[in-house]
């Protein structure tokens, strides 16, 4: 058995990342937009709270949570960024 079927499962995969992320960060930029032009801060830790515990109540498989809690506060790490 050779790599390139599991292979070309992850380029389509990560192709719909690409895809939801590059959505994800447009509507960062447009909630960056709303703060600054409302005084806001960029950081908003209950939200990130929220958005964390939403996340592991859809993940199917839980033993995975760990990695996912630092895959998406790194994703919302970025986004601060982006805000700004
Ligand atoms: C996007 C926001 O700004 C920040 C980034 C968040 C995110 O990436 O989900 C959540 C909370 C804020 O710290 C927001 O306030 O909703």
């Amino acid at each position: 058995m050779s790599l390139e079927p599991l292979r070309n499962e992850i380029d389509k995969v990560d192709k719909e990342l690409v895809k939801l992320l590059e959505r994800r960060f447009e509507l960062v930029k447009e909630i960056g937009d709303y703060k600054k032009l409302h005084n806001l801060p960029v950081l908003d830790l209950a939200r990130e709270q929220q958005v964390l515990q939403k996340k592991k109540e859809q993940l199917s498989n839980k033993d995975l949570w760990p990695h996912f809690e630092k895959l998406f506060q790194h994703i919302m790490n970025i986004s601060k960024e982006l805000e700004k």
